[in-house]
């Protein structure tokens, strides 16, 4: 049964038992660009406690130097790159270390900057994505449309990840690639997550739009990189020994059941949801005894106000 967290007491015993705190990011430190009450308050008391803060994020619109630029806009000071990992850059990781593409070959990216962004920084050339050229805005559809009648030869795997800039054009280009060559082409997901947490509503999820293809193409991810994948809570105990040796001294904050929870559970940490993204304190009393958070609390803020 998962323990809410109501009071001072509780907030100082979790000071008390853990040394690493791993934040998702949408739905609970922000949601869009709309910062959630006392976060920096909270991530400050957390730094005096001299506790170790780490963001990671299924959010693949932005790269890690996009994310380190949203902190210092909403006011969240001394975070580094190492600090944070993002769905984008662990499917750039992925695609380099894991399937080993070689980087004579392009990425057909489904998707925003973030992931061209984290591509690029490894050395790889990416078709699709942002570019201008693929733009439909008042355009009617051509299905003769340069991009879709002559793929680009050099491409060897696809990307799909969370785009708002999404249209016909391009998710009717992304099939073609995932059908060409007997349906071989590599397909990468960033992260799974059906919906999207903005202010007071849900919005379309990187998952819903990967399942688009998906299902039009008759093929699943052969990989998904972000959360609950274990790829970034690897990277994370590779930096972090003493999450490494001790998981239990650490802390996994989510708004999210199925990606936050469950990563922060498969990896041996504690963890704490949030109410402010996308779970209901209703769902998550439901939950059996396995999965249910061991902790939640209404909004990450109220550490900070419990403590003041
Ligand atoms: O649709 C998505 O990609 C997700 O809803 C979103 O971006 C998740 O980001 P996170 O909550 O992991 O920061
Ligand atoms: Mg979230």
């Amino acid at each position: 049964m998962s323990v809410k967290i109501t009071n001072k007491e509780q907030v100082q015993s979790l000071l008390g038992q853990y040394d690493y705190f791993l934040f998702d990011c949408d739905g609970v430190l922000w949601l869009g660009d709309h910062l959630l009450p006392h976060v920096p308050e909270t991530l400050n008391l957390l730094k005096e406690h001299r506790k170790t803060v780490i963001f990671v994020t299924n959010n693949s619109t932005k790269s890690r130097d996009d994310y380190l630029k949203k902190f210092q806009k909403l006011g969240i000071s001394g975070i580094t790159k190492d600090e944070v990992f993002g769905s984008s850059y662990a499917s750039a990781v992925y695609i380099d270390k894991i399937l080993k593409l070689p980087k004579e070959k392009k990425v057909w990216v489904l998707g925003e900057e973030g992931i061209e962004k984290e591509l690029k920084e490894l050395g790889y050339t990416t078709v699709g994505g942002s570019d201008p050229v693929l733009v439909q805005d008042g355009v009617a559809f051509d299905p003769e449309h340069p991009h879709l009648v002559e793929l680009d030869e050099d491409v060897g795997a696809v990307l799909a990840g969370l785009t708002l800039n999404l249209n016909y054009l391009k998710l009717s280009i992304t099939m073609q690639y995932l059908l060409k060559d007997n349906k071989s082409l590599p397909f990468i997901a960033t992260n799974i997550d059906s919906t999207f947490p903005s202010k007071g509503k849900l919005l379309i999820g990187a998952g819903s739009i990967i399942e688009t293809v998906a299902f039009a193409s008759g093929r699943q991810p052969d990989a998904v990189c972000g959360k609950p994948n274990q790829s970034m809570m690897n990277s994370i105990k590779a930096d972090n020994p003493g999450l490494r040796e001790t998981p239990k001294r650490g802390l996994m904050i989510g708004d999210r059941l199925n990606t936050d929870m469950k990563f922060g559970r498969d990896g041996g940490l504690d963890t704490l949801l949030v109410l402010t993204g996308i779970e209901t304190e209703e769902n998550v009393l439901k939950q059996p005894k396995d999965v249910a958070p061991t902790y939640y609390a209404s909004k990450l803020g109220d550490l900070y106000d419990f403590c003041n």
